[in-house]
């Protein structure tokens, strides 16, 4: 797959219509491209071509473009001259994006073709006199120039004609004239620019179809970096799933369970195999799917994991690992691990799977923590990471327990290591606080209850009283530190919606926000609530992959191997943290993991110095050594 900012791979619909909206010839490319060429006379076209079919070319003039799907890689095209319309669909989201900006800053930049431009009677005689020969070529790439020129367009237009207010535009009719700013901005899909180089040596591997494992300490960005994997992704071929519900809707996808469609992977081989052939949709998810990623894949079991693996290649008739699907899995094994039966022996994580050495081929470690940035706290986590408590970190993190980390009534939020703590703690606290109940009951799509509960961190019922303490569950506005995780606290209430005040001292009120899930047959199911939920008290198990601004802990009833690392991690430094009774004895490394990761190191370091005989953080070689990487990894 090839794609870039004047090309385009997706599957494309051409529809030409009577203006009375008929259909009268319907062209459809399964996988097809797009691409934007110009003329002998430097006016724009669109190719549209597949491998099977004819390429057809359409005049870029007086065109319209839909653009509201576009994160799940879709938008249309309407040619007004041509008198047909571009259905685009199942595009890389990032590409899209940026493929219709290229549109977007040529044609409004284009000194002779300008937008909705129609040549004159003299521009086309002069044309069929000129004898020039018949030629297409590729558009260059957007440059600063262009961007400049569209940008200056744009202003002159908006300065000298602006539109009445009756007349306002639809916010999707977005190429007809000079509004659509919003290709401007830096969109989440529309750029790379803020991974670092690490995250984009893994997006790049991504991208070259192999199958990976990119893994790393809390925070350093792998979930992160995950959304903008699967957002460089064919969406309708590509699954983006996590091993919890929370790390799912962290990631915008679903959870593996519900993707893979053989329960909770109990029974023999065969019968999970037969089950997931008989039910026609899952089988044809799993035949669709080229691109599955797995978020948090510490917290899958190996045995689940194995039968996977061989239910792919079953169900998809292929032999190669994973029936041939690119697996992209992403996580931290020594963070949680999964919930077992105590009895079982072996093959707990999916490592230990003789699959695994099978399936992936190219490992990375983020290395670089975004999550906190004091570097005492960074190397005290480092060392909790991999169960070493010295003296000195006893010390530090004891000291937390007598510091005032509340401000403003914004209390810290207790981790607790059993769920059922957690809910008596909240429930009790809000019994607690004098006035008025208020309850939002989430709307759900019909019979989709149990899928949302499962999958969103949205409650379905949430009671709420003025001082409640409330945790963000969305990103609401990065830049003003509304984000997933932010706390507060509510201050009353404004037409019934709860106004809350964050600990950076901003108000915010609350409206209902939306959040989509997708069932084991692609359905889409949305849970529409307000976004908040009570904040007394987390459960770590909760609380994995999430940030968090104001914690304390008591870890004596600590009972899992990471749970203590997963907990403490979950705080941006050490002045918002509270540990009320830290000893070492809760701090421990499963053995096998810390095995693993040493295996794991010594490949990685071995394929830097056989690949390149130096370290791989040389920037200016970055995109040599991930080719040789790959060639060696291939030859294997
Ligand atoms: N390249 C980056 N630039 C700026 N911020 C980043 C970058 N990568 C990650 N972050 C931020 O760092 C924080 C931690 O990222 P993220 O949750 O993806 O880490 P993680 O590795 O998945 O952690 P965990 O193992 O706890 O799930 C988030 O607030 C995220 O927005
Ligand atoms: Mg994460």
């Amino acid at each position: 797959m090839e794609s870039g900012d004047s090309f385009l791979s997706c599957a494309v619909t051409v529809e030409w219509t009577t203006p009375q909206g008929s259909i009268i010839r319907k062209v459809n490319y399964k996988t097809g491209s797009l691409r934007l060429i110009r003329n002998e006379f430097r006016e724009m076209y669109m190719e549209i071509t597949s491998e099977k079919q004819n390429a057809i070319r359409l005049a870029l003039k007086g065109i319209n473009v839909f653009k509201k799907f576009m994160a799940e890689g879709k938008a249309s095209i309407k040619f007004q001259e041509a008198g047909c319309t571009l259905f685009i669909s199942n595009a890389p989201p990032t590409n899209l994006v940026s493929f219709l900006r290229t549109v977007f800053v040529k044609m409004t930049g284009d000194k002779e073709q300008g937008i909705n431009k129609t040549p004159s009677k003299q521009s086309v005689r002069t044309k069929l006199l000129s004898g020039k020969a018949k030629a297409f070529e590729e558009i260059s790439p957007v440059t600063v120039a262009d961007i400049c020129q569209a940008k200056s367009k744009i202003s002159k237009a908006t300065t000298t004609t602006p539109s009445p207010p009756s007349k306002k535009r639809k916010p999707d009719e977005a190429i007809k004239g000079p509004a659509p700013k919003k290709l401007y901005s830096p969109s989440p899909l529309s750029t790379t620019s803020s991974l670092n180089e690490e995250q984009t040596r893994v997006l790049e591997a991504c991208l070259s179809g192999q199958n990976i494992f990119f893994t790393g300490s809390a925070g350093t960005g792998k979930s992160f970096l995950l959304k903008r994997i699967v957002a460089a992704l064919p969406p309708d071929v590509t699954m983006a799933t996590a091993s919890t519900g929370v790390a799912a809707c962290h990631i915008g996808g679903t959870t593996l369970h519900a993707f893979a469609g053989i329960g909770d992977g109990s029974g023999t081989l065969e019968n999970l195999c037969e089950r997931a052939t008989k039910s026609a949709l899952v089988a044809q998810k799993w035949r669709k799917c080229k691109h599955l990623i797995i978020d948090e894949i510490s917290m899958v079991d190996g045995l689940y994991f194995e039968k996977l693996e061989a239910v792919a290649r079953h169900v998809r008739k292929n032999n190669k690992p994973f029936g041939g699907i690119q697996l992209i899995l992403c996580g931290d094994f020594l963070q949680l691990p999964p919930v077992v039966d105590k009895n079982r022996s072996g093959k707990k994580f999916c490592f230990q799977t003789s699959c695994w050495d099978k399936c992936i081929k190219l490992c990375f470690e983020l290395k670089q923590v975004h999550r906190q940035t004091d570097q005492e706290f960074i190397s005290i986590l480092n060392n909790i990471r991999i169960g070493r408590v010295t003296k000195e970190i006893s010390e530090r993190l004891l000291k937390t327990a007598s510091q005032k980390i509340e401000s403003d009534g914004i209390l810290a939020t207790r981790l607790c290591s059993h769920t059922n703590d957690s809910k008596s703690i909240n429930n009790s606290k809000l019994r607690d606080l004098e006035g008025e109940e208020k309850i939002f009951s989430a709307q759900d799509s019909d019979n989709a209850s149990t899928l949302l509960d499962m999958q969103t961190i949205a409650p379905s019922k949430l009671v709420l009283k003025v001082g409640a303490q409330v945790m963000l569950l969305k990103n609401i506005n990065v830049n003003a530190g509304l984000v997933n995780g932010a706390r507060g606290v509510v201050v009353r209430f404004d037409e019934g919606l709860p106004v809350v005040r964050f600990k950076n001292k901003k108000e915010y009120t609350t409206r209902t926000e939306r959040w989509y899930v997708k069932n084991s047959s692609g359905s889409l199911f949305c849970r529409r609530q307000i976004p908040l939920n009570l904040a007394w008290a987390f459960s770590i198990h909760k609380s994995q992959g999430l940030t968090l601004d104001c914690v304390e802990m008591s870890l004596s009833k600590i009972f899992e191997a990471g749970q203590a690392y997963v907990a403490l991690s979950r705080a941006q430094s050490l002045d918002t943290l509270r540990v009320l009774d830290f000893d070492s004895r809760h701090v421990w490394a499963n053995p096998d993991v810390l095995e693993f990761y040493q295996r794991f190191r010594r490949r990685l370091q071995q394929m830097e110095i056989v690949a390149l005989g130096r370290p791989l953080s040389d920037k200016t070689n970055k995109k040599i050594k991930l080719r040789e990487i790959l060639a060696k990894q291939l030859n294997k």
